[in-house]
Formats: structure tokens, sequence, C-alpha cells
């Protein structure tokens, strides 16, 4: 099995342009599936999960064409309803299906996600909304079944708890809905956003995407079309925190820094000086220690959980201690004991771990746990004295497009062997 070797100790410094966003291809991926035509989508990362997301696709039926970062999907060819445990199980946000299936070929079987590494990943408030809007919904053997009789028809819902793939799976749902749809207390995160952008380019007719209250009026039909991925805010933050630790200066491009502005201020708290110009933001730590942050997570615009582990590996080598709550997902500090094996001082009181930053942290071997678990064990990594052994990195390749890569190119000993 692969794994990464981390050498600590670089500043990093220079230029890194960004991906799309993870969190806004997938969704937008299962969109394509609501067209009448071929949907063709650019700045698709290189990421495990569109692979997967592009297998899942084609075992529906649909034609798919990856040429670089262009990803065409044909949906005109669709066969199939059905979205396998085996998928879903290694990618959540297989889910997203459910919406366009049951909208544009009136049936749909998913299994549903279960939990995983984080915590539990409900999807009671996908099949509420979708009732709202008329189908019929029953949970059997381990999987979502869902049809309706006639045209699924425009609703009021209001989400009991703010979800992005819930938000994500009604929307694309009352795009093909007679009448319209108001979908209250919606999730305003710029994957959202980006997701309704890419279904009006294909004819749907949404409005105020980005706030609280998303209107849907329903169409007929949607027709092919083209979509640019928009930036991956997560994989930006990422970066910038690696050039905070490090006391260097990054400057990343094909940035959205109007979608970090939690994660940016943080970083001004810690100390960075974050300059903006148009797609570029650079953070220069100009050789300082960062300060500690306090920062608790929840729905965009706050502070993403997609952050919370980088900025728990600042604050581990950081000046003073600091406080971060973790509101989302249960079980979203499996990088603390890992991070402890490298020399950190955290106390984990349910939702809560007090982080006091040490002098110096020191290499060891690690298992990173999920995604951005992942991300954080590199982020300590760069700091560590010694090597960092870095171990289960597929979770990596889920979400980060080519970091080792990445961050050599900023000066980081980092490499992948095996
Ligand atoms: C609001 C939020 O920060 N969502 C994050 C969540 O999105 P993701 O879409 O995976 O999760 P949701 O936004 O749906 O979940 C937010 C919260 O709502 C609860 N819930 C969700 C759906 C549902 O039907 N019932 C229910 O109770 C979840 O348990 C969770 O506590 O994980 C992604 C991957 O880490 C992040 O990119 C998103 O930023
Ligand atoms: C946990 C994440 O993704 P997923 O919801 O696909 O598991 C993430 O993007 O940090």
């Amino acid at each position: 099995m692969q794994k990464i070797v981390v050498e600590g100790g670089v500043a990093l410094n220079g230029e890194v342009q960004i991906s799309g966003a993870k969190n806004a291809v997938l969704p937008i991926l299962c969109a394509t599936l609501l067209a009448d035509g071929p949907v063709t989508i650019r700045n698709v990362p290189h990421l495990h999960d569109v692979v997967t997301t592009a297998k899942l696709l084609g075992e529906l039926g649909a034609g798919v064409v990856t040429d670089g970062d262009t990803v065409t999907v044909d949906p005109t060819t669709v066969h199939s309803h059905v979205a396998p445990y085996e998928l879903v199980k290694t990618m959540r946000a297989s889910v997203l299906v459910l919406g366009p299936l049951l909208a544009k070929y009136g049936q749909a079987e998913v299994s549903l996600p279960g939990g995983c590494a984080i915590g539990s990943r409900p999807v009671d408030q996908h099949i509420k909304g979708l009732q709202a809007l008329g189908a019929q919904i029953s949970v059997e053997n381990g999987y979502i079944k869902a049809h309706r009789d006639g045209r699924l028809k425009g609703a009021r819902f209001v989400f009991d708890v703010v979800s992005v793939t819930g938000t994500e799976n009604v929307l694309m749902a009352a795009v093909l809905a007679e009448g319209t749809s108001v979908l209250e207390n919606a999730a305003m995160e710029p994957e959202v956003v980006d997701l309704a952008d890419c279904l009006n380019a294909m004819g749907a007719r949404i409005e105020h995407a980005g706030s609280g209250r998303i209107v849907v009026h329903g169409v007929e039909r949607l027709h092919g079309g083209s979509h640019d991925v928009l930036p991956d805010r997560i994989e930006t933050g990422t970066f910038l925190v690696a050039a905070a630790m490090t006391g260097g200066r990054v400057t990343t491009t094909r940035s959205r820094a109007d979608t970090l502005d939690a994660v940016l201020d943080k970083l001004r708290d810690a100390g960075a000086q974050i300059e903006v110009d148009g797609e570029r933001i650079t953070l220069d730590m100009g050789g300082r220690r960062p300060r500690s942050v306090d920062l608790t997570t929840a729905p965009y615009p706050a502070f993403p959980t997609d952050m919370q582990a980088q900025f728990m590996a600042l604050n581990c080598i950081a000046e003073g201690a600091g406080v971060i709550n973790e509101t989302i997902f249960e079980n979203r500090f499996m990088h603390v004991n890992e991070l402890l094996r490298l020399g950190a001082d955290i106390r984990v009181d349910g939702h809560t771990a007090v982080v006091r930053g040490v002098g110096k942290l020191s290499g060891a071997p690690v298992m990173a746990t999920d995604l951005r678990a992942s991300a954080s064990l590199i982020l300590a990594g760069l700091v560590a004295q010694g090597e960092t052994l870095i171990d289960r990195i597929y979770h990596l390749d889920r979400g980060y497009e080519n970091i080792e890569a990445k961050l050599s190119k900023l000066g980081a000993k980092i490499r992948r062997i095996g």
C-alpha cells in the first residue's frame, strides 16, 4: 500500500494552483443525469471520488468521456436506476443520484450511506424533502427505494437541520417538478451555488441559491450545457494553513477568497498577513510562529468542518492554547490520537478539543483515518522534526489532487512511496 513520507522543517514558498472543488464537482456530475443531452464539465479535479462517480454514472448507463480536466456526460443512454452498496459505501456523495434519478426517470434505488469514520451520515432530510415533492419512498434491505406517480409537485419544504447534500438532492429533484418549490433553511455553501449555476446553465430556473431560502421554478426538461467547477476552498485553506504553520509565504492561484471568509479570519487571528488580488490569495507568515486560535465548526458562512483537522494541526505547534468545537460530526476527532503520536498536547471532551501548542513535534509513523485527518497529518509532518510516515493515504486521494507534487513545488520534502 502507498504511503507518504514527509520530512519537516522547510518554510513553504511559492505559488500553487488550486483545483476544482471536490464537493462541487460530485453533485454536478450527478446533476448531469437530469439533462436531455450531453453536459460538459470543466476544471474537474483528478480525484478518486471523481473516478468513482464516473463509474457510478457509467453503471447507470450514461456515457462518460474524460479529457484532461474536462468530463462530458451523455445521460441519454441511462437504463439503470440503482446505486449499489459497493459504490455508495466508498463514497457517500453517491447518494446524490437519488434526486436526479427520481425526478428524471421516475424511480431510484440508492444504498443508504450508513456512517463513516467521521460519524453517522443520516439522509432523513433528503427523504423528507423528496416526499414533500410527492415522491413515494421506502427504506428496504439497506436501500432507499423511491418512485413517483406523474411529475413531482413543487412544494415548500423546511429542512430541520442545515444539510448540504440534502439541499442538493432536493434541489435537483425540484428543478423538474411541476410548479414552484421553496426550500427553507437550505444550505448556503458555495458548492450549492455552483450546482445551482450549473443547473441554470442547463435550463433550470433556480433563484437565491446561496441564501437560506432557495426558490425553484420547475421546468419540463433540462438541456445539455457546460459548466466550470468552482475552485476548491478546502484545498485552498489547506495550503494556506501549510504556509502559516511553516512560517512561509504562499500564493494560491485560481482561488476564491470570497468563499473563505471564516478561514482567512482565523488565519489572520493566527498572525498571518493575507492579501487578496483577484483569484490570488497570498499568505505571508514572515517566519513567525502562529498563535493558537479558537474555533467552532458550523454551516457556511461559519467555519467549515472540513478545515477543522488542519487548524488542529496548526494549534499543535502554535503559541498558547486553542479550543476547537466540532458541531457537525460527532466523531471528527480521529486525527487527535495520531497527532498525539507526533508529540501534540490535545485533550478531548465530547465535541471539544483543547490544544496546547508545543515547541516542537517529532516525526513518527501515523495512520490516516479520513480525508481531512490525512491532510492534518501531512501538515503536522511539514513542521515535525525528522520523518513522518503516513499510512492509508487512499483517503487523501479521494479529495486532494496531487498534494505531494503541489507541496514539493513549494519546497516541502515530501514523497509518495510504495
Ligand atoms: C453543514 C455542513 O457543514 N455540512 C458538511 C457535511 O456535508 P454533508 O452533506 O455530508 O452532511 P450534511 O450537511 O448533510 O450534514 C450536516 C449535519 O446534518 C445532519 N443531517 C444531515 C442530513 C440529514 O438528512 N439529516 C441530518 O441529521 C448530519 O448528521 C450533520 O450533523 O460534510 C461535508 C463533508 O465533510 C462538508 O463538506 C459539509 O460542509
Ligand atoms: C468528509 C468529506 O467528504 P465526504 O462527505 O465525501 O466523505 C470532506 O470533503 O471532507
